[in-house]
Formats: C-alpha cells, sequence, structure tokens
C-alpha cells in the first residue's frame, strides 16, 4: 500500500498540453486565500519544467506567463449611489423617505395618548423596579451572600469578621445617602407642588409618570404600536433572503444553509434604498449561479413574502456569475401606474441620438438608439410588442428627416395613428398588402445600392466612416435621410417566401451603415420567423415575455437564457416590462412607456405637423402613394425616355421638370440638384451650358446627351446585372426644403451636387 505521506510529498506530473486536470473546489479557495508570498507561486513552480517553461509558473489552470494577481481587485463600489445620478430616482429616493417619516410621525402622534396611558399602567411597576434597585444598593445583597460562603469550616475568621464589618459599614453609610436623598426628594416635591401653578404639576405628573412607567414596561407588552403591517410586507433584511433563497428547492445552495456548514450566502455591500425600492447584492454559494434563482422569481417574491411584480433579481456578470441582485419595489409594478413618454406632449427627436422609451424597474430613465441598427422584438400576444413598435415608430417619427415605412401584417389598428406621417403604409395581409410590402423591400434595397454609391463617391473628409452621418443626411440632395422600416408580425410575410427573407436578411445586415434601419416584432419566436441571418445581425433586441430558453436565446442572442437573462421569468401581468439588449453594455429590463392610441395620434399629428412645415411631408402621408416602382429602370433610362427631340445639351432644371412631368411617382417634388445627386454615381459630369432666354444670357449647368447615350452603351456592354438595378432611384423623394439654393441664372451652383 502506498505510504500516504510518500503520495503527499510527490510532486504531481504536469499537465500534458491539453489535459484538463481535475481540482476540488476547496484547494482552489484554499490556494487563493494564501497570500500571494506565502508560498504559492514558489509551491507551484516546482510544477514547472525549467527548461521548457523558463520565467513561467503552473496553476491549477495552467500554464501562464505570469501570474494574476491572487485575489482579483474587488469591484470598487460607485461614488454616488445611482439615485443620486438620475433625478426622477432621487425625487422618488427622496419622496419615498418624506412619505414614510410622515407616515410613521402621524401614526405615532395620534397614538401618543394611548401610549402614555400604557405607560401609567405600567407606572407601578415601574414603582416596584425603582425601590427595588434601590434597595439592593442599601443592603448590599451580594455582600451578604460572600459571607454566607465563607461561613465554612476552613474559613478564615479574621477574614469573615474583617469582610463583615466592611459590609456593616457599607450599609450604614448607603442607608443614610437613601434617606437623605429620600428626604430631599420629598422637600423638593413637596415645594414645587405647593410652589408651582397646576400645569407645571400636572406636566411634571405627566412625565413622572411616563418615565416610571418606562422603567416598568414589559417586553412582551410593546407600548407602542407599529406602523408598518410586517405581517404584508416585512423589511428586506439578510435573513429574510437567505429564508426565501432556502425555499427555492436549489440543492447546492439548500447545502450551504444547513446547519452548522459555513454559510454561503453573502451580502457584499448593505441592503440599500434604491428608487422606490431596496436593493440588496447577493454572492451566492460556489456552484451556485444567479440565472438558476433568476428562473425561480415566482418562488423568491413569495420566500420574500412579496407579490411577484414587486421582486426584480437579475445577475451581475461583470463581478461573477454567481452575484445577484435583487431589487424589490415598494409597490408592484403590476399595479403602479404606467410610464409615462417624456415625449409625449412636446419634444423632437434626433435618430442619431438616444431617445427614451421608459424606465428600469427603479424608475431610471431608458433610452435607444435606433440608427444604424436592425431591431427585433419578440414575446408572447398581448404582452406590448406593437404598443412598444407604435413608440418607436413615433419616436423616429418626431425626427422630420426620417422616412418611415410602416407596416402592420396583423391588420388591427393598433398602427393606425402612424398613417399620417408615413412614407409607406399598409397594414393587413391580403396578398395587395404582401406584394406592396415585397416591392417597397425591392426598392429599397436599389436604394440601398445607391446610397452606398453615394457614399463611395463623397470624398474622404465629408464621409470619413463610409456610413451616413448626421450632417449627410440633412443634406438633402444626397438623399441619404434615415428610413426606418417597422413590420409587426413579421412572420405573415417570411413565410413561404424565402426571396422576401433573403433580400431582408441583406437589407438588415448593410441597410443601417446607409441609414436604412428596420425594426421587425413577432408573437411567434421561432427559426422560420426570426431566421439566423436575422436574428444573428439584429444589433437591438427586445424581449417581453417568452415561454422557454429557445425563444429567449432567438431573441436576446445565443446563451442569455444561461448568462441569467430570462425573459421566461416575467409574469403574465408584466405588460409593456422585458430585457432590451444591445443599448449599453448589459442587458437591462425595461418598463416601457405606455401610451395608448388617442395619445399617439396627438403625437403623431405633432409630428406630421413638424414635417409639414419643414416640407418633409412624403409619399403615403402627403396622398402620394402608387404601388412601388418595381420596374428594373434607372434614372438612366428615364433621363433617356425624357430627352427633348432634337436637343444636345439641356440643363438639370428642366430635366428634372420633365422627369417630374412624365414619372411624378417617382420624380413629383426634385429639383435639378437632386437629379444630378443622383446620376452622379454613374460619373455623368455637369457641363455649363449658356443659352439665351428673353434676351438674356444664361448660364447653368446641364447634360449633354453624349455623355448620357456613352453611359447608357457602357453599362449595356459591361453590366451583368439587370440594367438599372443598382442605379434605379427610391420613389417618393422628399421636396428639398432644408439645403436647396436657388439656382442664379449666371453664376454656376457651389452646391457639390453640380460637378
Ligand atoms: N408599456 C405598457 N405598459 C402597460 N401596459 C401595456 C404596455 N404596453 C402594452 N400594454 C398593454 O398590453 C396590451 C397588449 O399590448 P399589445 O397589443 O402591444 O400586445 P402584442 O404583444 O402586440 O399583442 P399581439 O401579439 O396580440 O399583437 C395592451 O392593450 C395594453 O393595455
Amino acid at each position: 500500500m502506498d505510504d500516504p505521506d510518500d503520495e503527499r510529498d510527490r510532486i504531481p506530473e504536469p499537465p500534458a498540453a491539453g489535459e484538463l486536470v481535475e481540482v476540488s473546489p476547496s484547494a482552489v479557495l484554499d490556494r487563493l486565500d494564501q497570500p500571494r508570498d506565502a508560498g504559492l507561486v514558489d509551491d507551484d513552480a516546482q510544477l514547472v519544467d525549467e527548461d521548457q517553461n523558463k520565467g513561467r509558473a503552473v496553476t491549477v489552470d495552467g500554464l501562464v506567463d505570469e501570474l494574476p494577481a491572487v485575489r482579483p481587485p474587488a469591484a470598487p463600489r460607485p461614488v454616488l449611489p445611482a439615485w443620486v445620478k438620475s433625478w426622477p430616482a432621487f425625487l422618488d429616493a427622496a419622496s419615498w423617505w418624506v412619505r414614510h417619516a410622515w407616515h410613521v410621525t402621524a401614526f405615532h402622534g395620534i397614538r401618543l395618548p394611548l401610549y402614555w396611558l400604557r405607560l401609567v399602567g405600567r407606572a407601578p411597576f415601574g414603582v416596584a423596579r425603582l425601590l427595588g434597585v434601590v434597595w439592593q444598593w442599601s443592603t448590599d445583597p451580594d455582600g451578604r451572600q460572600m459571607r454566607s460562603a465563607m461561613n465554612t469550616a476552613g474559613a478564615d475568621p479574621a477574614v469573615f469578621v474583617r469582610l463583615t464589618e466592611q459590609h456593616r459599614q457599607m450599609v450604614r453609610g448607603r442607608l443614610l445617602v437613601t434617606a437623605i436623598v429620600s428626604v430631599l426628594a420629598t422637600f423638593v416635591g413637596w415645594s414645587v407642588i405647593t410652589s408651582t401653578s397646576p400645569g407645571v404639576i400636572t406636566t411634571l405628573t405627566v412625565v413622572l409618570l411616563a418615565i416610571l412607567g418606562g422603567i416598568g414596561r414589559s417586553a412582551d407588552r410593546p407600548v407602542t404600536s407599529r406602523s408598518i403591517d410586517s405581517e404584508a410586507v416585512p423589511r428586506l433584511t439578510a435573513d429574510l433572503i437567505i429564508t426565501a433563497l432556502g425555499s427555492l428547492g436549489i440543492a447546492e445552495l439548500n447545502k450551504s444553509l444547513k446547519p452548522g456548514v459555513e454559510l454561503g450566502v453573502r451580502f457584499p455591500s448593505p441592503i440599500m434604498r434604491d428608487g422606490p425600492g431596496f436593493r440588496a447584492e447577493v454572492d451566492l454559494p460556489p456552484g451556485v449561479t444567479a440565472g438558476d434563482v433568476i428562473e425561480r422569481r415566482d418562488r423568491l417574491a413569495s420566500g420574500l413574502r412579496r407579490p411577484l411584480s414587486s421582486v426584480w433579481p437579475s445577475s451581475d456578470h461583470d463581478t461573477h456569475a454567481g452575484r445577484l441582485h435583487i431589487w424589490c419595489g415598494d409597490k408592484p409594478m403590476s399595479k403602479a401606474k404606467p410610464v409615462a413618454w417624456t415625449l409625449a406632449k412636446a419634444g423632437k427627436v434626433d435618430l442619431f441620438d438616444p431617445f427614451p422609451i421608459g424606465t428600469d424597474p427603479q424608475g431610471r430613465p431608458v433610452t435607444i438608439t435606433l440608427m444604424f441598427a436592425l431591431m427585433i422584438i419578440g414575446a408572447l400576444p398581448r404582452m406590448g410588442k406593437t404598443f412598444l413598435l407604435r413608440l418607436l415608430a413615433l419616436a423616429a417619427a418626431l425626427d422630420p428627416s426620417a422616412e418611415l415605412h410602416i407596416y402592420d401584417l396583423r391588420g388591427g389598428a393598433d398602427l393606425l395613428p402612424l398613417e399620417p406621417v408615413a412614407h409607406r403604409f399598409r397594414t393587413g395581409d391580403d396578398t395587395d398588402d404582401l406584394a406592396y410590402l415585397k416591392a417597397d423591400i425591392r426598392e429599397l434595397k436599389r436604394e440601398m445600392a445607391r446610397r452606398y454609391k453615394t457614399i463611395r463617391s463623397l470624398p474622404r473628409d465629408v464621409c470619413p466612416e463610409g456610413k451616413v452621418t448626421r450632417e449627410l443626411a440633412d443634406r438633402r440632395s444626397l438623399g441619404l435621410w434615415p428610413i426606418v422600416v417597422v413590420i409587426d408580425e413579421v412572420q405573415v410575410a417570411f413565410d413561404d417566401d424565402p426571396e422576401l427573407v433573403a433580400e431582408v436578411t441583406d437589407l438588415g445586415k448593410r441597410g443601417p451603415a446607409a441609414g436604412i434601419m428596420f425594426v421587425l416584432a413577432t408573437q411567434r419566436v421561432d427559426a422560420k420567423s426570426l431566421p439566423t441571418g436575422i436574428s444573428s445581425n439584429a444589433v437591438l433586441r427586445f424581449c417581453l415575455k417568452v415561454t422557454g430558453q429557445v425563444e429567449n436565446d432567438m431573441v436576446l442572442g445565443t446563451s442569455m437564457y444561461k448568462a441569467g437573462i430570462r425573459a421566461t421569468m416575467f409574469a403574465r401581468t408584466d405588460r409593456g416590462v422585458g430585457y432590451l439588449a444591445g443599448e449599453g453594455d448589459e442587458p437591462v429590463i425595461v418598463r416601457t412607456a405606455y401610451l395608448d392610441a388617442p395619445a399617439a395620434e396627438t403625437v403623431a399629428a405633432r409630428a406630421r405637423a413638424a414635417r409639414l412645415a419643414a416640407g418633409l411631408l412624403t409619399g403615403h402621408a402627403a396622398g402620394i402613394d402608387p404601388d412601388p416602382d418595381d420596374s428594373t429602370a434607372s434614372i438612366l433610362d428615364h433621363l433617356a425616355s425624357v430627352w427633348p427631340v432634337g436637343e444636345e445639351k439641356v440643363w438639370w432644371d428642366d430635366l428634372a421638370e420633365r422627369l417630374a412631368g412624365t414619372y411624378p411617382g417617382l420624380y413629383g417634388a426634385w429639383t435639378g440638384e437632386q437629379v444630378t445627386a443622383a446620376v452622379r454615381p454613374h460619373s455623368l459630369r455637369s457641363i455649363q451650358i449658356k443659352r439665351t432666354i428673353d434676351g438674356k444670357q444664361l448660364n447653368r449647368r446641364g447634360l449633354a446627351r453624349t455623355a448620357l447615350q456613352a453611359v447608357l452603351e457602357d453599362r449595356t456592354a459591361n453590366s451583368d446585372t439587370p440594367a438599372g438595378r443598382d442605379a434605379s432611384w427610391p420613389t417618393y423623394t422628399p421636396p428639398v426644403v432644408d439645403d436647396t439654393t436657388p439656382h442664379s441664372p449666371a453664376t454656376p451652383d457651389p452646391d457639390p451636387g453640380y460637378q
């Protein structure tokens, strides 16, 4: 048999590359608990093959170049608590304290007479207790006990006599002090009674009785009553949390809660007030993850003796997988007032910046940045998906430069308030509606190609990152304003239409950088409704209640469920509450702002007024909504078809006018500048064209027929794609408002649109 000592002393072989070494958690912890200079480095370094791994050390994790700090540095706690940094959260916290203080004061204030009567009832006990204390002090019973203990056969009589004498003297002195104090007290009492007013006597009597009652109070008969119904909502304490955790039925957790075992649950920071509730940070025992607890949110709420929608557990992966945050709201969220939208009454949105969509459970505002993002929203039916979609579309409508394409394939009325601002709008899932959507998507693909060409043609200093900026979006002649496509119940369109899926996937991937954003919502979260190409490219993800891990990860992203981000924990009553991923580093729980249909109509009316004022009402909203142009003809073909017979050179303004006359749906509001910008990617150069009109010499920029013909011939010869697919132009372009410079007859236009 092996000698255990030998076994202990034997230096283990270093693990082969890639071999997994099994190490017990306690061994790891033991090691981690040792200070770095207490032998860890040296002991472990013995395992090193010195030639091969010079300068390296072996730890339980294998070879490393340098040993990391034995303990990772503790995460610094924020200097200011979160509620100080957010005005609404601060107001919430402050108002809670004021309400609480007022309630406690009023509750006890009104009961003061009752409390006094209770004290008076205890006053005789107080007198007896006081007399007992004085008697004890005066008669020194301890000394008497000591002498009785010495009254034994072996005791020294001299010591006994000395102690007896000392006791007698002490008692005599103390009795004298007691007698003098009693006489003085009687005298003072009598003088007060005879010399002061009855009011003072009454006050003193009241106070004296209260003091005597206080001395005589009993632990099992409290004088004061409870101001808070502790049975309904007990204070959130460490004990309560431990009890609740113990009721979850997690074996590993229960093991560490057994009597006699070192408690595995720790509280790294004190339980504190956070917004309208309390927050606790809990370190779960090794082997238990925050996700394990989050999954049992209902049992946790039961253990904490609170309604389900008051209890919000979350994970903190910046620290470790076992760090659990529990936030308990004062009021159940399902009973709290719906969150008001800060933009409901006033305000504009710049889609390039974050805009508010609701609050977190603590009441802090949550914002979202729609620009450059593909967003997916998934949930069970009736959880608030369409309301959120409407909110996002309304926010986009409040940016007058944005072009909205709104599709409600369920055919309900929820998105109708957006009709007055939508460039493209359809509600319903008839063949017509789906064909309209498909044609629009195709147009958007061509628009995307055009946008990329325009972006490529821009100088580097104007477009350094190769994507749309606010400045570029504002130059209407470039046609790079944000386009937001909102589709509710997208699964209706995707079913049995792989071509559409492919086109939306492509737009979802490449569109955002060119300013084309999609927001897709579905109540049927599966691979058909959210194909991998779309779900894996979504930047923003919003998941309201779903039923399982697969749906959760499909909307929020792979492994989110494992990481403890579980939209399965939401209850059916948590309407409008979901996880938002992609906006910050960590997914957050959001209570989306509630906007009913009339309020949505008011916001849409405001947005429409702003668009009208800016001259940016287009497409369906402007009453021009023929079927999307699904032909493959491009602006080059259109220019050729409107070219005036016999003319060799034509001004851009005249060409714009002719295009608008022949294709009002496509070029209705175009100017010469826009036509120039549109053909720029095709290398069509402008020329100066002089004309005499009414005896006046006018010099403007325009196009030569030969140049157009050359480009068309070139395209036919070189292109293997259908003519005009990549050169085609979007349908209804808003009229130019903000950067239109009237053409001066003699001077060349400085706009870069004129080359
Ligand atoms: N932010 C919110 N706050 C409070 N209640 C909300 C919120 N959003 C939605 N609701 C409530 O939830 C109900 C359902 O919302 P909505 O119609 O958006 O659900 P849905 O998920 O789109 O349903 P469906 O899949 O059937 O279309 C609404 O009638 C509304 O009362």
